[in-house]
């Protein structure tokens, strides 16, 4: 699989790249970001996939989200994929939550997504051995996160990735596509009216059904104003209770849905996630 720089720049003493490649998930061009950290010649790194929310590309996070200066201190290499696939013949959607920068990271089965809507397969196979491939990174030592759409992304991925990655953490995620807008029309749209077969796209629902983490860092805002009505924290703090599944779920006084938030809480994540990559 070969790969093509769009641009590296040194940052914290290590590498903040830019990469696109030709995708056989989506069978578009994909593009994504990778910080890679100083390190020793012959060295392995732990890798954190970071995964974005809606209206996002690679670059929201890569300018915003303020996670070069921890990795650089933990030593973890941070890969920021984009959200969709892109290009002229991917359809979309008028509204900002579906088509284009909302890919859900599900597999699609319903026209006309599903000829490069793929994002699961993306996020879950083909970038994973893309970077296997071509950065110095420990394949034993992965962790992932996400935000928003990304966080319901992490979440669901690692649930029904037992023991592939190490650590896992969100920022303001939502738990429950089956129980909110943004779920029903995106699940609806790419995967179809039947709602069991939405339940390995939901946390809450993979929990319910048995899906278990061995630990978890979920940091929400309370001045988020999708909170109420799409994020639903306290549906996935009772699930974990239900299940008897360990998870740290903190609620941050006044914290909006923005960058602003997440980059407060990046430097804790990365250091959440660096203590148990290295353990
Ligand atoms: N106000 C946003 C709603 C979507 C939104 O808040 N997106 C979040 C993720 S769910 C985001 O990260 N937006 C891009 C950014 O803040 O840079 C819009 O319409 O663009």
């Amino acid at each position: 699989m070969s790969l093509e720089t769009i641009s590296t720049n040194r940052a914290f003493g290590g590498t903040q790249g830019v990469y696109k490649h030709a995708s056989s998930a989506t069978g578009t061009e994909m593009t994504f970001a990778v910080y890679v950290p100083e390190h020793a010649e012959g060295a392995k790194l732990p890798v954190l996939f970071y995964l974005s929310g809606l209206t996002c590309t690679h670059a929201n996070v890569m300018e915003k989200g303020e996670y070069r200066a921890a990795c650089a201190e933990h030593g973890i290499i941070f890969v920021c994929p984009d959200t969709s696939p892109r290009g002229d013949d991917v359809p979309d959607d008028e509204g900002y939550d579906f088509g284009k920068g909302a890919g859900f990271y599900v597999n699609a089965t319903q026209d006309p997504w599903a000829t490069h809507f793929h994002m699961r397969d993306y996020v879950e196979n083909e970038l994973p051995a893309l970077i296997a491939e071509n950065f110095p990174v420990d394949m034993e030592r992965q962790g992932i996160t996400g935000h928003s759409m990304g966080g319901h992304g992490a979440l669901t991925i690692s649930l029904r990735n037992p023991g592939r990655y190490k650590s896992t953490s969100a920022f303001a995620p939502i738990v429950s596509p089956l129980n909110c807008p943004w779920g029903e029309k995106a699940l609806t749209g790419y995967i179809g009216g039947d709602k069991a077969a939405w339940r390995e796209y939901d946390a809450c629902a993979l929990i319910e059904d048995g899906a278990r983490l061995p630990d978890l860092l979920v940091d929400q805002g309370t001045g988020d104003n999708f909170l109420e009505e799409q994020l639903k924290t306290r549906l996935l703090e009772e699930a974990v209770a239900a299940a008897g599944m360990p998870a740290t779920i903190r609620m941050q006084e006044g914290y909006d849905h923005s960058y602003y938030f997440i980059s407060t809480f990046m430097a804790d994540h990365v250091a959440w996630h660096a203590e148990r990559l290295k353990a």
